[in-house]
């Protein structure tokens, strides 16, 4: 309970705080990841305040804190960079020798002189070994502390190939080789068992296949106040609630208020925009409608809640209270020709989804809210990944004016003011025919409920993974996921704290 209260007060008061603050436009700061480039800003804001030496003791506490925790004591070997990631690891090997562990370390790279770094190697008055090869095989656990933060190039091959004979590894802020930005694996990386970084989490840390090699990722708090944040433009946070808001069921609510979504039902796949329906339904949308462009029995059989219009589009689109549309699950390319430039100059807000994605034509994807496409049709539209699929996406939303759900086991939703949130909060259990329309339902029930494009996409997102935490086996359907989405809407309030 005393739990609940300080996590709610302290949300609370990082809320009011940003109010007076332009440069955080995100309430939970908790969920804020930081680029290597901007944590080296925050390393130098912090030093004002507290020593680098001191950031780093504690940096090497902490990670010598979660060893003990989590291991019974064995022979360690810890390999040493030259930067200050090397620092944290002296200092480990430093404080787990004093718990009388067998340490050694294994220097890769000299610090420079008079450097945070070199002092830390100073104070290590234990043995350092050369045969690193021989070491690095007998060692039960091998702690990694050769890059961080401050990688700047591919691992060279013999410190590759000396952390694949490493037999179990723990990684100082992240695994060597690990981009910290986007994740990518610059020649090699091992997979740690554990990793232990300080103050927020990279972005790295979570966008695959970086997010694979971190094994249990645990962000320890080493002094650094959280208001050197606010310095920074932040771009990057972690899909969790805290960082928006659903609406709450109110005693004045009317089914407008709720949300009126509406979706283009195709005459050949009937399935899609059937599946988007039952998960608006299920999602709590005030009322949900089909506009058929033909197969009209199908849609008026599915279900008592659902509305069929009769109308034709160009009618329909008069009426002003149905604001949100979903245009793409199970249309054709010439039935997204015939109705997506109608809905967009109505100013109607539109998911655009699947059938939107059959042709690379991206001016017609202009004036849509939310474009959900897999990384298969985001290809298709918009050309090969050339630099990482953050800055893809950044480019596709700048583009398109559209806020990006790039699908995936790490879903991204990139806004086009270059806001990231980078979802974890999924399972295989998705992986399913119709998923994607079944989250095309929940965006458009949360936009058609008030919320702004990019929250509604982030929540939506983080529902459908938790629809799919709460079946009761893995291997749902896309009509179990939707039926979980009262449940997942109402534990999306729940303010949950990262682990750490
Ligand atoms: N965040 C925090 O709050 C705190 C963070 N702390 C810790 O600091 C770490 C960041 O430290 P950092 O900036 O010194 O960078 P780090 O990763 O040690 O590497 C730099 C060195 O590696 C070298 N180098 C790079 N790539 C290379 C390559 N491919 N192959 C060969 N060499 C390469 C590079 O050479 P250069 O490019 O300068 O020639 C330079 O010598 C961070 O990860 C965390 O552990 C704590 O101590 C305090 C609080
Ligand atoms: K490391």
């Amino acid at each position: 309970m005393c739990r609940v209260l300080f996590l709610f007060l302290q949300c609370s008061i990082n809320f009011m705080f940003y109010k007076g603050h332009n440069i955080v436009k995100n309430q939970n700061t908790d969920l804020v990841l930081l680029t290597p480039l901007q944590m080296q800003i925050v390393d130098k804001a912090a030093a004002k305040t507290i020593p680098v030496k001191q950031l780093m003791e504690n940096a090497g506490w902490a990670v010598t804190q979660e060893i003990l925790k989590r291991y019974k004591p064995c022979s360690v070997l810890i390999l040493c960079g030259p930067g200050n990631n090397g620092g944290d690891g002296y200092v480990v090997a430093r404080l787990l020798a004093k718990a009388g562990w067998p340490v050694c370390v294994g220097a890769i790279g000299k610090p420079k002189a008079g450097s945070d770094a070199e002092y830390a190697a100073r104070q290590w008055c234990g043995k350092t070994v050369e045969n690193l090869e021989a070491y690095v095989e007998k060692a039960s656990l091998v702690v990694d502390a050769i890059f961080g933060a401050g990688l700047t190039s591919n691992l060279d091959c013999r410190i590759a190939d000396l952390l694949r004979k490493a037999k179990r590894v723990i990684a100082v802020d992240i695994p060597s080789g690990i981009d910290g930005e986007t994740g990518q694996i610059k020649g090699y990386a091992p997979y740690a068992e554990l990793t232990v970084s300080f103050f927020r989490a990279k972005p790295g840390h979570y966008l695959l296949p970086g997010r694979e090699h971190m094994g249990v990722l645990v962000i320890k708090d080493i002094s650094i106040l959280t208001n050197t944040i606010f310095t920074i433009d932040i771009k990057y946070w972690l899909n969790e609630p805290g960082l928006w808001e659903i609406p709450r069921a109110e005693i004045e609510d009317y089914k407008y208020r709720r949300g009126a979504v509406s979706i283009i039902g195709g005459s050949q796949m009937t399935g899609a925009a059937r599946l988007s329906a039952h998960a608006a339904l299920n999602m709590g949308a005030g009322l949900v409608h089909i506009l058929p462009l033909g197969n009209n029995e199908i849609y008026s059989n599915f279900s008592a809640c659902l509305i069929v219009d009769n109308d034709p589009l160009e009618d329909v689109i008069q009426d002003k209270r149905r604001k949100v549309w979903v245009c793409g699950p199970g249309l054709s390319i010439k039935e997204v020709r015939r109705t997506l430039p109608i809905l967009i100059a109505a100013g109607k807000k539109v998911i655009a989804d699947a059938g939107v994605f059959q042709t690379d034509q991206i001016d017609m994807l202009k004036g849509t809210s939310i474009i959900t496409p897999h990384m298969g049709e985001f290809k298709r539209v918009f050309g090969e990944i050339i630099e990482d699929k953050v800055s893809a996406a950044r480019q596709a939303a700048v583009k398109t004016g559209a806020v990006v759900v790039l699908k995936g086991a790490d879903t991204l939703i990139v806004a086009p003011d270059g806001r990231v949130a980078i979802n974890q909060h999924a399972s295989a259990r998705l992986a399913t025919a119709g998923s994607g329309d079944t989250l095309t339902g929940i965006i458009a029930t949360l936009l058609a409920s008030g919320m702004p494009e990019w929250e509604s996409a982030c929540a939506a997102v983080w529902m459908h993974g938790e629809a799919g935490y709460l079946c009761d086996h893995s291997w749902p359907n896309a009509e179990m996921l939707a039926n979980n989405l009262g449940k997942a809407r109402d534990n999306a309030k729940i303010i949950k704290k990262i682990d750490n």
